[in-house]
């Protein structure tokens, strides 16, 4: 709300004396916080992202990690060696949904953790792709729409479905009000397996593909080239791996989350995505950066 000084941001906070000052130091070295003096500060960036309740709020991700992925991690090697999931859901083909979704706190913090892992790359999607040509766009697998509702308040002229699993509609809705988008976004829920998709000039595929084993995805792109008319484009975008798989650490440990989350989640290369893509019939693709280590595939019929 306003800069404090250590102590008085120490006393808020209720910390002891011993941890305060690496706690605000660090979170200056992180970019999170400034210090002018004796005063911290939220940097532009965390005043942007990081205020809980504003529209652009990306640390729903954040609080996933503290409530559910720090622990997973500490089993890494039991999947190194088995190859399984450790977040103890076993059953069905459907990665974990199903299984997640069951209880109402583990499904809300799940979708706020996909509204605020997209921010940076709904942010960055609204400006790097031409929208102009283009009148309607349906975001397979939406979580709660973030990505749709920026992209519509960037570009009046777009309208927009968010497409996913009937659970999904009430946190949907509730960002849709708030949007004041108005009958411009409708959500349509249904199962991207068992359902065909929605048709539109523009269809989204973020975080999804690396959700599921390499048929699975497939099956998807399959059929995403069967709900788009010829000139159509489909955009997949994921935090995928740089093509020599050296360098984008995020993607990499992503992955190895996906290892820990899903029975065949994995996360892959623009290359390999282009090849899928062909594959699918897609006459010609390309990889664009969006932001930090996110970036996407367009890929015309
Ligand atoms: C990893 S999240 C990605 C969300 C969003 N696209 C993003 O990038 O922030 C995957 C989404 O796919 C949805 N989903 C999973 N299985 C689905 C299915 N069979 N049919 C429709 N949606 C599904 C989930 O409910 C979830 O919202």
């Amino acid at each position: 709300e306003q800069p404090l000084t250590a102590p008085d941001l120490r006393t808020r906070l209720g910390l002891h004396p011993r941890s305060a000052r690496d706690f605000f130091d660090t979170l200056v070295a992180l970019g999170a916080l400034d210090r002018d003096g004796d005063k911290y500060a939220n940097t532009p960036a965390a005043d942007y992202y990081l205020v809980r309740g504003r529209p652009a709020y990306a640390g729903g991700f954040l609080e996933m990690n503290d409530s559910r992925m720090y622990a997973l991690w500490a089993d890494l090697e039991t999947a190194l060696r088995t190859g399984l999931p450790q977040n103890g859901i076993t059953d069905g083909d459907d990665g974990m949904y199903t299984a997640l979704y069951q209880d109402p706190d583990r499904l809300a913090v799940f979708q706020e953790a996909m509204t605020g892992l997209s921010m940076g790359s709904a942010h960055a999607l609204a400006e790097v792709f031409d929208w102009a040509p283009h009148r309607s766009v349906v975001d397979i697998g939406c979580a709660e729409g973030a990505v749709l509702t920026h992209l519509l308040d960037r570009h009046p002229h777009l309208r927009g479905i968010g497409f996913d699993l009937p659970a999904v509609a009430p946190g949907f809705h509730r960002r849709q009000e708030e949007s004041g988008l108005g009958d411009r976004l409708a959500f349509q829920p249904g199962d991207f397996f068992a359902d065909p998709l929605p048709r539109a000039d523009v269809l989204v595929l973020g975080h999804i593909l690396s959700g599921f084993a390499l048929p699975q995805a497939r099956t998807l792109l399959d059929k995403a080239y069967e709900a788009l008319a010829p000139g159509g484009t489909l955009i997949v975008y994921e935090s995928l791996l740089d093509d020599d798989r050296r360098e984008n650490v995020h993607g990499l440990l992503m992955s190895l989350t996906m290892l820990l989350e899903t029975p065949g989640g994995f996360e892959y290369t623009g290359e390999d995505c282009r090849g899928w893509l062909a594959e699918a019939g897609f006459s010609e693709s390309r990889v664009h950066h969006l932001s930090g280590p996110e970036s996407m595939v367009v890929a015309v019929k």
